[in-house]
């Protein structure tokens, strides 16, 4: 690691900007269209001020909790991103190590580039699986059936990526997966297209556009239940109809997001559409927030609102850049150890005390 030290998640990313490649650094840190998106996980947040509560006895705050029977050390997770060799070159497997030491949940992507089994291998922590509608239901079959059997305990469909956003970072670079990087869990001729560079484009758009169904609709989610006993959840819901027909559809969670601001710019910040889906999912299930985390403080916000738990993206790649699992292991540690700060510094020892009063006056 540098030598400054790495106090807070902001540290983390400057220092991993300096170390990535530049086209690496666009493609970690960029969202859609005008990054409207992007801009807004963040200041939606800042809009929100706490409401502490003192006199209360803080000396212990308990973090632990429980989601979909496994137990975390906190409610704070890996959000699914592809391609972890670009910042590490241990990649997934590293991440799983620090996940793992934080006693944190991490979800991988199906564009992982290490494969299900190296990184099951390493894993302490439970694993779940995200999954990308491919048009070849076989390899996407496949892929279920071996995080299935390797222990990965649920499946997280991401369901707003009918094709991937505009994300002009990437198409100004040309950027492209580097050759020796590559989502090791899927076919090596149907992920070619993913290291084909060309000017004004990005090949990951391109790759999507040929490769994810955008024909995938609510029918279609009986097929997957179909091939597995595990528990699907939904990542990328944003509004309280979809949400209401993910119950509907018995689905075991939900993860409000916006995907980082990376889909369709303008979608609403990803804490100002988790109530709306909180109230139409009425504790049928589980509801997880990703997008625009930072602090102890953004993750107290989620939680108060009624959030089980909150995941972040781009900081655990920062971690990996600047420390491999190690990094990944600093970054949930300083985000769970701010947690724990704001609980005691607002006067909400345990989860259970972490409700809506954080955020606004109890009416009478
Ligand atoms: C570099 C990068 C790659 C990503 N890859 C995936 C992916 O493979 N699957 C997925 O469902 N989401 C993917 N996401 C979205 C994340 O899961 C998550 O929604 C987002 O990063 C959360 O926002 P945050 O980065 O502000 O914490 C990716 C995000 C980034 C930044
Ligand atoms: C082809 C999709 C790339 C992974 C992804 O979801 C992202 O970059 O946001």
């Amino acid at each position: 690691m540098d030598g400054a030290p790495l106090l807070c998640l902001a540290d983390f990313e400057a220092a991993a900007g300096r170390r990535l490649p530049p086209d690496v650094w666009d493609y970690i840190r960029g969202g859609s269209g005008e990054e409207l998106t992007l801009a807004g996980n963040r200041s939606a947040f800042a809009r929100l001020p706490l409401r502490p509560r003192f006199l209360v006895d803080v000396e212990t705050c308990d973090l632990t909790t429980n989601l979909l029977g496994a137990s975390l050390s906190a409610p704070i997770g890996v959000a699914p991103t592809a391609f972890h060799r670009l910042a590490h070159p241990d990649g997934e497997v590293a991440t799983a190590r620090g996940a793992g030491d934080a006693g944190q949940l991490m979800v991988v992507s199906i564009l992982a580039s290490r494969s299900l089994k190296d990184i099951a291998a390493v894993a302490s922590g439970p694993l779940w699986l995200q999954l990308y509608w491919l048009r070849r239901r076989d390899l996407l079959a496949e892929v279920v059936r071996q995080g299935e059997a390797l222990g990965y305990r649920a499946l997280v469909l991401t369901v707003d990526t009918p094709r991937v956003g505009r994300r002009l970072r990437d198409r100004r670079n040309g950027f492209a997966v580097p050759p020796d990087i590559t989502a090791v869990n899927l076919d090596d001729a149907m992920m070619a297209t993913t290291h084909d560079a060309h000017t004004g484009t990005s090949a990951l758009e391109r790759h999507a556009r040929e490769q994810f169904d955008p024909t995938l609709t609510w029918a279609d989610l009986a097929w997957l239940r179909g091939l597995t006993g595990l528990p699907v959840l939904l990542k990328g819901v944003l509004t309280a109809e979809d949400a209401r027909l993910a119950v509907e559809h018995g689905v075991a969670g939900i993860v409000v997001s916006n995907h980082g601001g990376r889909q369709l710019d303008a979608a609403p910040a990803a804490i100002d559409a988790l109530p709306e889906v909180l109230d139409a999912v009425a504790g049928h299930c589980p509801v997880l927030l990703d997008g625009g985390v930072r602090t102890g403080t953004d993750a107290l916000k989620a939680l108060a609102l009624g959030a089980s738990a909150v995941l972040v993206g781009r900081p655990v790649l920062w971690g990996l850049a600047c420390g491999g699992a190690s990094g990944v292991r600093d970054v949930l540690g300083v985000l769970a150890a701010e947690l724990e700060d704001a609980m005691a510094l607002s006067g909400r020892p345990r989860l259970r005390d972490v409700d809506a009063t954080l955020l606004t006056r109890p009416s009478g």
